[in-house]
Protein backbone atom coordinates (compact mmCIF):
# COMPACT_ATOMS: atom_id res chain seq x y z
CA UNK A 1 0.00 0.00 0.00
CA UNK A 2 1.21 3.60 -1.33
CA UNK A 3 2.00 5.38 2.51
CA UNK A 4 -0.47 8.16 2.33
CA UNK A 5 -0.06 12.11 3.81
CA UNK A 6 -2.69 12.71 6.16
CA UNK A 7 -4.03 16.30 6.53
CA UNK A 8 -6.00 17.21 9.53
CA UNK A 9 -7.67 20.14 9.48
CA UNK A 10 -11.43 21.58 10.49
CA UNK A 11 -11.06 23.99 7.82
CA UNK A 12 -12.73 21.80 4.24
CA UNK A 13 -11.35 24.58 1.89
CA UNK A 14 -7.33 23.89 3.24
CA UNK A 15 -8.02 20.63 3.59
CA UNK A 16 -9.41 20.66 -0.25
CA UNK A 17 -6.91 22.78 -1.95
CA UNK A 18 -3.70 21.09 -0.14
CA UNK A 19 -5.02 17.53 -1.04
CA UNK A 20 -5.72 18.40 -4.21
CA UNK A 21 -2.35 20.06 -5.03
CA UNK A 22 -0.43 16.87 -3.22
CA UNK A 23 -2.15 14.40 -5.10
CA UNK A 24 -1.23 15.80 -8.20
CA UNK A 25 2.53 16.05 -7.07
CA UNK A 26 1.69 12.07 -6.90
CA UNK A 27 1.02 11.44 -3.64
CA UNK A 28 -1.66 10.15 -1.71
CA UNK A 29 -3.47 11.65 0.58
CA UNK A 30 -6.17 11.15 3.16
CA UNK A 31 -7.98 13.94 5.19
CA UNK A 32 -9.58 13.87 8.55
CA UNK A 33 -11.61 17.19 9.87
CA UNK A 34 -10.64 16.31 13.56
CA UNK A 35 -8.12 14.82 16.10
CA UNK A 36 -10.64 12.31 17.00
CA UNK A 37 -10.71 10.31 13.48
CA UNK A 38 -6.97 10.45 13.09
CA UNK A 39 -7.03 8.51 16.50
CA UNK A 40 -9.41 6.04 15.54
CA UNK A 41 -6.92 5.39 12.15
CA UNK A 42 -4.36 5.12 14.20
CA UNK A 43 -5.49 2.01 15.40
CA UNK A 44 -4.60 -0.02 12.21
CA UNK A 45 -2.65 2.70 9.71
CA UNK A 46 0.66 5.04 10.47
CA UNK A 47 0.68 8.08 7.87
CA UNK A 48 4.04 8.67 5.86
CA UNK A 49 3.83 12.45 7.04
CA UNK A 50 1.18 14.12 8.81
CA UNK A 51 0.18 17.76 8.33
CA UNK A 52 -1.96 19.46 11.09
CA UNK A 53 -3.44 22.81 11.92
CA UNK A 54 -2.61 23.96 15.76
CA UNK A 55 -6.30 25.35 16.31
CA UNK A 56 -9.27 23.42 15.83
CA UNK A 57 -11.89 23.09 17.41
CA UNK A 58 -12.09 20.82 20.51
CA UNK A 59 -8.32 18.89 20.82
CA UNK A 60 -6.40 21.09 19.15
CA UNK A 61 -3.55 19.89 17.02
CA UNK A 62 -0.21 20.59 19.48
CA UNK A 63 -1.67 18.49 21.80
CA UNK A 64 -2.02 15.16 18.95
CA UNK A 65 1.40 16.24 18.02
CA UNK A 66 2.70 15.41 21.52
CA UNK A 67 0.70 12.47 21.33
CA UNK A 68 2.37 11.32 18.53
CA UNK A 69 5.41 12.27 19.29
CA UNK A 70 5.43 9.65 22.33
CA UNK A 71 3.96 7.00 19.84
CA UNK A 72 6.68 7.73 17.45
CA UNK A 73 4.11 9.02 14.80
CA UNK A 74 5.90 11.34 12.57
CA UNK A 75 6.84 13.43 10.72
CA UNK A 76 4.75 16.55 11.64
CA UNK A 77 4.61 19.29 9.57
CA UNK A 78 2.19 22.08 11.38
CA UNK A 79 0.49 24.15 10.08
CA UNK A 80 -1.25 27.69 11.43
CA UNK A 81 -2.92 31.13 11.21
CA UNK A 82 -1.65 32.03 14.49
CA UNK A 83 2.15 32.21 12.85
CA UNK A 84 4.04 34.37 15.65
CA UNK A 85 7.20 33.06 17.57
CA UNK A 86 5.08 31.86 20.27
CA UNK A 87 3.00 29.47 18.05
CA UNK A 88 6.55 28.40 16.42
CA UNK A 89 8.01 27.52 19.10
CA UNK A 90 5.20 25.70 20.90
CA UNK A 91 5.30 23.50 17.45
CA UNK A 92 8.99 23.00 17.78
CA UNK A 93 9.06 21.98 21.06
CA UNK A 94 6.23 19.55 20.12
CA UNK A 95 8.18 17.61 17.93
CA UNK A 96 7.42 19.25 14.64
CA UNK A 97 9.63 19.03 11.70
CA UNK A 98 8.67 21.84 9.63
CA UNK A 99 5.94 25.01 10.11
CA UNK A 100 3.85 26.71 7.45
CA UNK A 101 2.18 29.92 7.78
CA UNK A 102 -1.09 30.00 6.42
CA UNK A 103 -2.55 31.51 4.07
CA UNK A 104 0.75 29.49 2.62
CA UNK A 105 1.32 29.18 -1.48
CA UNK A 106 0.79 26.08 -2.51
CA UNK A 107 3.85 25.50 -4.03
CA UNK A 108 5.99 25.99 -1.00
CA UNK A 109 3.65 23.48 0.53
CA UNK A 110 4.57 21.13 -1.38
CA UNK A 111 8.52 21.49 -1.29
CA UNK A 112 7.84 21.48 2.31
CA UNK A 113 6.34 18.01 2.21
CA UNK A 114 8.44 16.93 -0.35
CA UNK A 115 11.76 17.52 1.89
CA UNK A 116 10.29 16.23 4.98
CA UNK A 117 9.53 12.72 3.37
CA UNK A 118 13.02 12.91 1.97
CA UNK A 119 14.64 13.93 5.44
CA UNK A 120 11.99 11.40 7.19
CA UNK A 121 15.20 8.60 7.60
CA UNK A 122 17.36 10.76 8.90
CA UNK A 123 16.46 13.03 12.43
CA UNK A 124 14.73 16.04 10.59
CA UNK A 125 16.53 19.80 10.81
CA UNK A 126 14.39 21.84 12.62
CA UNK A 127 13.72 25.10 10.58
CA UNK A 128 10.60 27.61 10.82
CA UNK A 129 9.53 28.31 7.23
CA UNK A 130 7.61 31.69 7.40
CA UNK A 131 7.14 33.46 10.40
CA UNK A 132 5.01 36.56 10.24
CA UNK A 133 3.13 37.86 12.98
CA UNK A 134 1.31 40.38 14.46
CA UNK A 135 2.84 39.34 17.62
CA UNK A 136 6.24 41.31 19.10
CA UNK A 137 8.88 39.62 17.82
CA UNK A 138 9.04 40.10 13.80
CA UNK A 139 10.51 38.22 10.99
CA UNK A 140 10.68 35.98 7.92
CA UNK A 141 14.33 36.04 7.19
CA UNK A 142 16.25 32.86 7.08
CA UNK A 143 18.60 34.81 9.88
CA UNK A 144 15.42 35.45 12.03
CA UNK A 145 13.96 31.99 11.49
CA UNK A 146 17.37 30.72 13.14
CA UNK A 147 16.57 32.88 16.06
CA UNK A 148 13.28 31.46 16.07
CA UNK A 149 14.41 27.96 15.91
CA UNK A 150 16.65 28.66 18.91
CA UNK A 151 14.20 30.50 20.93
CA UNK A 152 11.87 27.41 20.66
CA UNK A 153 14.63 24.82 21.25
CA UNK A 154 16.58 26.64 24.06
CA UNK A 155 13.26 28.37 26.08
CA UNK A 156 11.88 25.47 27.69
CA UNK A 157 15.98 24.78 29.15
CA UNK A 158 17.20 26.64 32.14
CA UNK A 159 20.30 26.89 30.39
CA UNK A 160 21.89 30.81 30.43
CA UNK A 161 21.77 32.56 27.01
CA UNK A 162 23.89 35.13 26.10
CA UNK A 163 22.27 37.59 23.08
CA UNK A 164 24.57 39.19 21.36
CA UNK A 165 24.02 42.23 18.63
CA UNK A 166 24.30 45.60 17.82
CA UNK A 167 22.04 48.17 19.56
CA UNK A 168 18.39 48.46 18.71
CA UNK A 169 18.58 44.36 17.22
CA UNK A 170 15.67 43.25 19.40
CA UNK A 171 17.65 41.67 22.11
CA UNK A 172 15.33 42.46 24.75
CA UNK A 173 12.69 40.77 22.79
CA UNK A 174 14.15 37.81 22.59
CA UNK A 175 15.15 37.32 26.00
CA UNK A 176 11.43 38.61 27.07
CA UNK A 177 10.41 35.73 24.19
CA UNK A 178 12.76 33.11 26.17
CA UNK A 179 10.93 33.69 29.31
CA UNK A 180 7.45 33.74 27.64
CA UNK A 181 8.05 30.87 26.03
CA UNK A 182 9.84 29.04 29.55
CA UNK A 183 8.11 27.39 32.32
CA UNK A 184 8.66 30.31 33.85
CA UNK A 185 6.35 32.42 32.43
CA UNK A 186 4.20 32.75 35.18
CA UNK A 187 6.79 34.38 37.24
CA UNK A 188 8.56 37.64 37.16
CA UNK A 189 10.31 38.95 33.93
CA UNK A 190 13.19 41.27 35.72
CA UNK A 191 15.50 43.84 33.20
CA UNK A 192 18.40 45.23 34.24
CA UNK A 193 20.59 47.68 32.11
CA UNK A 194 24.08 46.82 34.12
CA UNK A 195 24.71 50.62 31.70
CA UNK A 196 22.71 52.62 32.93
CA UNK A 197 22.87 52.20 36.93
CA UNK A 198 26.04 53.75 38.33
CA UNK A 199 28.38 51.42 39.44
CA UNK A 200 28.34 52.22 43.05
CA UNK A 201 24.58 51.14 43.15
CA UNK A 202 24.94 48.15 41.10
CA UNK A 203 25.27 45.75 43.69
CA UNK A 204 22.53 46.57 45.92
CA UNK A 205 20.28 47.33 42.54
CA UNK A 206 21.05 43.35 42.00
CA UNK A 207 20.85 41.73 45.41
CA UNK A 208 18.91 44.35 47.85
CA UNK A 209 19.88 45.57 51.23
CA UNK A 210 19.55 45.89 54.59
CA UNK A 211 18.08 48.64 56.41
CA UNK A 212 21.48 50.85 57.66
CA UNK A 213 23.52 48.76 55.21
CA UNK A 214 24.67 52.52 53.80
CA UNK A 215 23.70 55.80 54.65
CA UNK A 216 20.34 56.27 53.19
CA UNK A 217 19.35 52.82 52.92
CA UNK A 218 16.24 53.08 55.49
CA UNK A 219 14.76 49.89 54.77
CA UNK A 220 15.44 46.74 53.70
CA UNK A 221 15.21 46.50 49.51
CA UNK A 222 14.95 43.35 47.16
CA UNK A 223 17.33 43.28 44.78
CA UNK A 224 16.58 42.67 40.91
CA UNK A 225 17.65 38.62 41.85
CA UNK A 226 15.03 38.31 44.71
CA UNK A 227 12.22 40.47 42.19
CA UNK A 228 12.72 37.50 39.77
CA UNK A 229 12.24 34.55 41.62
CA UNK A 230 10.89 31.47 40.01
CA UNK A 231 11.36 33.75 36.87
CA UNK A 232 13.80 35.15 34.53
CA UNK A 233 16.54 38.12 35.20
CA UNK A 234 17.61 39.81 31.97
CA UNK A 235 21.03 41.49 32.10
CA UNK A 236 21.29 43.97 29.42
CA UNK A 237 24.71 45.59 28.33
CA UNK A 238 26.59 42.96 30.48
CA UNK A 239 29.36 43.71 28.96
CA UNK A 240 29.56 47.15 31.00
CA UNK A 241 29.40 45.37 34.28
CA UNK A 242 32.84 46.49 36.36
CA UNK A 243 35.13 43.67 37.18
CA UNK A 244 34.11 43.70 40.90
CA UNK A 245 30.79 43.03 40.68
CA UNK A 246 31.43 40.65 37.40
CA UNK A 247 33.20 38.45 40.60
CA UNK A 248 30.18 38.57 42.69
CA UNK A 249 27.76 37.96 40.21
CA UNK A 250 30.15 34.70 39.02
CA UNK A 251 30.10 33.55 42.46
CA UNK A 252 26.33 33.91 42.85
CA UNK A 253 25.69 32.15 39.32
CA UNK A 254 28.21 29.39 40.76
CA UNK A 255 26.69 28.75 43.98
CA UNK A 256 22.46 29.80 43.79
CA UNK A 257 23.18 31.73 46.98
CA UNK A 258 23.75 35.46 48.15
CA UNK A 259 23.58 37.58 50.35
CA UNK A 260 21.85 41.53 50.32
CA UNK A 261 24.07 44.26 51.10
CA UNK A 262 24.90 44.19 54.45
CA UNK A 263 23.04 41.42 55.36
CA UNK A 264 23.61 38.01 56.88
CA UNK A 265 21.16 35.95 56.09
CA UNK A 266 22.16 33.79 52.98
CA UNK A 267 19.32 33.86 49.98
CA UNK A 268 19.40 30.90 47.88
CA UNK A 269 17.70 31.97 44.57
CA UNK A 270 16.30 30.14 41.71
CA UNK A 271 16.48 32.84 38.32
CA UNK A 272 17.33 31.93 34.87
CA UNK A 273 20.20 34.45 33.56
CA UNK A 274 19.65 35.96 30.00
CA UNK A 275 22.36 38.13 29.14
CA UNK A 276 23.02 40.56 26.40
CA UNK A 277 25.86 43.01 24.80
CA UNK A 278 26.07 44.82 21.90
CA UNK A 279 30.07 44.69 22.35
CA UNK A 280 32.54 41.54 21.63
CA UNK A 281 32.50 39.92 24.98
CA UNK A 282 36.15 38.58 23.67
CA UNK A 283 37.58 41.36 22.70
CA UNK A 284 36.70 42.89 26.66
CA UNK A 285 37.83 39.58 27.89
CA UNK A 286 41.22 39.94 26.50
CA UNK A 287 41.39 43.35 27.02
CA UNK A 288 41.10 42.31 31.01
CA UNK A 289 37.78 43.85 31.35
CA UNK A 290 35.66 41.22 31.55
CA UNK A 291 36.01 37.99 33.10
CA UNK A 292 36.63 34.55 30.90
CA UNK A 293 34.85 32.69 33.54
CA UNK A 294 31.88 34.91 33.83
CA UNK A 295 31.96 34.91 30.29
CA UNK A 296 31.66 31.18 29.85
CA UNK A 297 29.24 30.87 32.35
CA UNK A 298 26.44 33.13 30.71
CA UNK A 299 27.42 32.11 26.86
CA UNK A 300 26.07 28.61 27.13
CA UNK A 301 24.15 29.30 24.34
CA UNK A 302 24.28 32.40 21.81
CA UNK A 303 21.37 33.86 20.22
CA UNK A 304 23.28 36.12 17.83
CA UNK A 305 20.80 38.92 16.21
CA UNK A 306 21.87 39.93 12.70
CA UNK A 307 21.70 44.09 11.89
CA UNK A 308 18.92 45.03 10.25
CA UNK A 309 21.09 45.92 6.79
CA UNK A 310 21.99 41.94 6.76
CA UNK A 311 18.25 41.08 6.75
CA UNK A 312 16.50 43.47 4.70
CA UNK A 313 13.71 41.02 3.63
CA UNK A 314 12.68 41.60 6.96
CA UNK A 315 12.49 45.64 6.58
CA UNK A 316 8.87 45.43 4.28
CA UNK A 317 7.12 43.30 7.03
CA UNK A 318 8.64 45.66 10.05
CA UNK A 319 7.72 48.57 8.84
CA UNK A 320 3.91 47.81 7.41
CA UNK A 321 3.50 46.60 10.98
CA UNK A 322 5.36 49.73 12.90
CA UNK A 323 3.51 51.84 10.51
CA UNK A 324 -0.51 50.46 11.27
CA UNK A 325 0.70 49.54 15.21
CA UNK A 326 1.53 53.24 15.59
CA UNK A 327 -1.60 54.70 13.42
CA UNK A 328 -3.50 52.30 16.11
CA UNK A 329 -1.81 53.14 18.60
CA UNK A 330 -1.91 57.09 18.04
CA UNK A 331 -5.52 56.40 17.10
CA UNK A 332 -4.74 57.75 13.80
CA UNK A 333 -6.57 57.33 10.10
CA UNK A 334 -4.55 53.90 8.55
CA UNK A 335 -2.15 54.67 6.21
CA UNK A 336 -0.16 52.33 3.71
CA UNK A 337 3.07 52.42 1.89
CA UNK A 338 3.66 52.60 -1.82
CA UNK A 339 5.52 50.42 -3.60
CA UNK A 340 8.33 52.66 -4.32
CA UNK A 341 8.91 54.19 -1.02
CA UNK A 342 8.96 50.96 0.86
CA UNK A 343 11.39 49.46 -1.89
CA UNK A 344 13.58 52.90 -0.88
CA UNK A 345 13.23 52.14 2.72
CA UNK A 346 14.38 48.79 2.31
CA UNK A 347 17.97 50.26 1.00
CA UNK A 348 18.44 52.14 3.68
CA UNK A 349 21.92 51.37 5.98
CA UNK A 350 19.82 51.79 9.76
CA UNK A 351 22.71 52.18 12.03
CA UNK A 352 19.97 51.96 15.00
CA UNK A 353 18.60 48.99 13.60
CA UNK A 354 14.85 48.12 14.08
CA UNK A 355 14.70 50.66 16.40
CA UNK A 356 15.50 53.46 13.98
CA UNK A 357 12.81 51.97 11.48
CA UNK A 358 10.19 52.15 14.46
CA UNK A 359 10.78 55.50 14.80
CA UNK A 360 11.17 56.35 10.99
CA UNK A 361 7.70 54.79 10.92
CA UNK A 362 6.27 56.92 14.00
CA UNK A 363 6.92 60.29 11.93
CA UNK A 364 5.83 58.59 9.20
CA UNK A 365 2.45 57.83 10.45
CA UNK A 366 2.73 61.38 11.91
CA UNK A 367 3.59 63.47 9.56
CA UNK A 368 3.14 62.18 5.96
CA UNK A 369 0.47 64.25 4.83
CA UNK A 370 -1.40 61.36 2.62
CA UNK A 371 -2.93 58.02 3.02
CA UNK A 372 -0.33 56.84 1.08
CA UNK A 373 3.30 57.19 1.94
CA UNK A 374 5.57 58.30 -1.13
CA UNK A 375 8.75 58.20 -1.61
CA UNK A 376 8.71 61.97 -1.48
CA UNK A 377 7.38 61.80 1.87
CA UNK A 378 10.86 60.31 2.58
CA UNK A 379 12.77 63.45 1.81
CA UNK A 380 14.53 64.42 4.42
CA UNK A 381 13.98 61.76 6.73
CA UNK A 382 16.76 60.50 7.49
CA UNK A 383 17.28 57.76 10.55
CA UNK A 384 20.38 58.99 11.54
CA UNK A 385 22.37 61.23 9.57
CA UNK A 386 24.27 58.99 7.25
CA UNK A 387 27.50 61.21 5.84
CA UNK A 388 28.58 58.25 4.42
CA UNK A 389 28.53 58.56 0.42
CA UNK A 390 30.50 62.02 0.52
CA UNK A 391 32.81 61.27 2.76
CA UNK A 392 33.60 58.16 1.26
CA UNK A 393 33.65 59.94 -2.07
CA UNK A 394 36.01 62.72 -0.55
CA UNK A 395 38.63 59.38 0.94
CA UNK A 396 38.60 57.93 -2.40
CA UNK A 397 39.56 61.30 -3.94
CA UNK A 398 42.30 62.17 -1.47
CA UNK A 399 43.77 59.02 -1.91
CA UNK A 400 44.08 59.13 -5.46
CA UNK A 401 45.04 62.55 -5.49
CA UNK A 402 47.83 61.90 -3.10
CA UNK A 403 48.63 58.92 -5.30
CA UNK A 404 48.97 60.90 -8.07
CA UNK A 405 51.36 63.55 -6.32
CA UNK A 406 49.09 66.64 -6.62
CA UNK A 407 49.90 69.19 -3.91
CA UNK A 408 48.14 71.10 -1.64
CA UNK A 409 44.94 68.98 -2.04
CA UNK A 410 43.48 70.20 1.44
CA UNK A 411 43.19 74.03 0.04
CA UNK A 412 41.11 72.40 -3.06
CA UNK A 413 39.53 70.37 -1.12
CA UNK A 414 37.96 73.04 1.00
CA UNK A 415 37.04 75.41 -1.96
CA UNK A 416 35.28 72.70 -3.22
CA UNK A 417 33.32 71.88 0.23
CA UNK A 418 32.27 75.75 0.61
CA UNK A 419 31.43 75.97 -3.47
CA UNK A 420 29.28 73.18 -2.91
CA UNK A 421 27.69 74.10 0.14
CA UNK A 422 27.36 77.68 -0.88
CA UNK A 423 25.93 76.62 -4.13
CA UNK A 424 23.03 74.60 -2.70
CA UNK A 425 21.90 76.84 0.27
CA UNK A 426 21.37 79.30 -2.58
CA UNK A 427 19.47 77.44 -4.96
CA UNK A 428 17.57 76.35 -1.57
CA UNK A 429 16.97 80.02 -0.92
CA UNK A 430 16.14 80.87 -4.07
CA UNK A 431 19.43 83.11 -4.82
CA UNK A 432 18.42 85.23 -1.40
CA UNK A 433 22.28 85.96 -0.11
CA UNK A 434 20.97 86.59 3.49
CA UNK A 435 19.18 83.75 3.44
CA UNK A 436 21.14 81.07 2.36
CA UNK A 437 23.91 82.29 4.70
CA UNK A 438 21.78 81.64 7.54
CA UNK A 439 20.67 78.41 6.37
CA UNK A 440 24.59 77.28 6.05
CA UNK A 441 25.37 79.29 9.85
CA UNK A 442 27.94 81.80 8.11
CA UNK A 443 27.66 85.69 8.40
CA UNK A 444 26.26 87.14 5.13
CA UNK A 445 29.83 88.80 5.13
CA UNK A 446 31.48 85.02 4.56
CA UNK A 447 29.39 83.87 2.06
CA UNK A 448 29.66 87.17 0.00
CA UNK A 449 33.76 87.11 0.53
CA UNK A 450 33.90 83.12 -0.63
CA UNK A 451 31.35 83.38 -3.31
CA UNK A 452 34.25 86.56 -4.55
CA UNK A 453 37.02 84.07 -4.65
CA UNK A 454 35.04 81.51 -6.32
CA UNK A 455 34.66 84.39 -9.11
CA UNK A 456 38.00 85.59 -9.36
CA UNK A 457 39.25 81.75 -9.59
CA UNK A 458 37.13 81.83 -12.27
CA UNK A 459 38.01 84.77 -14.33
CA UNK A 460 41.69 84.51 -13.54
N1 LIG B 1 12.09 41.57 15.22
C1 LIG B 1 11.38 42.58 15.73
N2 LIG B 1 10.04 42.64 15.57
C2 LIG B 1 9.32 43.68 16.05
N3 LIG B 1 9.86 44.69 16.74
C3 LIG B 1 11.17 44.70 16.95
C4 LIG B 1 12.00 43.64 16.47
N4 LIG B 1 13.27 43.90 16.84
C5 LIG B 1 13.25 45.05 17.52
N5 LIG B 1 11.99 45.54 17.60
C6 LIG B 1 11.60 46.81 18.26
O1 LIG B 1 12.72 47.69 18.16
C7 LIG B 1 12.96 48.35 19.39
C8 LIG B 1 14.34 47.98 19.91
O2 LIG B 1 14.35 46.62 20.33
P1 LIG B 1 15.12 46.14 21.66
O3 LIG B 1 14.99 47.15 22.75
O4 LIG B 1 14.74 44.76 21.95
O5 LIG B 1 16.62 46.20 21.08
P2 LIG B 1 18.00 45.94 21.84
O6 LIG B 1 18.83 45.14 20.91
O7 LIG B 1 17.73 45.40 23.21
O8 LIG B 1 18.58 47.41 21.90
P3 LIG B 1 19.71 48.00 22.90
O9 LIG B 1 20.96 47.20 22.67
O10 LIG B 1 19.84 49.41 22.41
O11 LIG B 1 19.15 47.86 24.27
C9 LIG B 1 11.84 47.94 20.31
O12 LIG B 1 10.83 48.92 20.27
C10 LIG B 1 11.36 46.65 19.74
O13 LIG B 1 9.99 46.45 20.04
Amino acid sequence: MTEEIWIVDDDRGVRFVLAEVLRDAGLAVREFGEVGSVRTALLDARPALLLTDVRMPGEDGLSLLRELQERGVGPVIVMSAFTDVATAAAAYRAGAVDYLAKPFDLDHAVAVVQRALASAAAPAELIVEAVASNHALLGESAPMREVFRLIGRVAASDLNVLITGETGTGKELVARALHEESARRQKPFVALNTAAIPSELLESELFGHEAGAFTGALRRVAGRFEQAEGGTLFLDEIGDMPLALQTRLLRVLAGGEFYRVGGRELIRGNVRIVAATHQDLSARVAAGLFRADLMHRLDVVRIELPALRNRRGDIPLLARHFLTAMAQDLKLPPKRFSKAALKLIAQREFPGNVRELENLCRRLAVIAPGSEILPTDLDGMRGAPSGGDWTDALRDWAAEALAAGEVEIHARAREALDQTLLQAALQACDGHRQNAAQALGVGRNTLTRKLGTSRARKSS
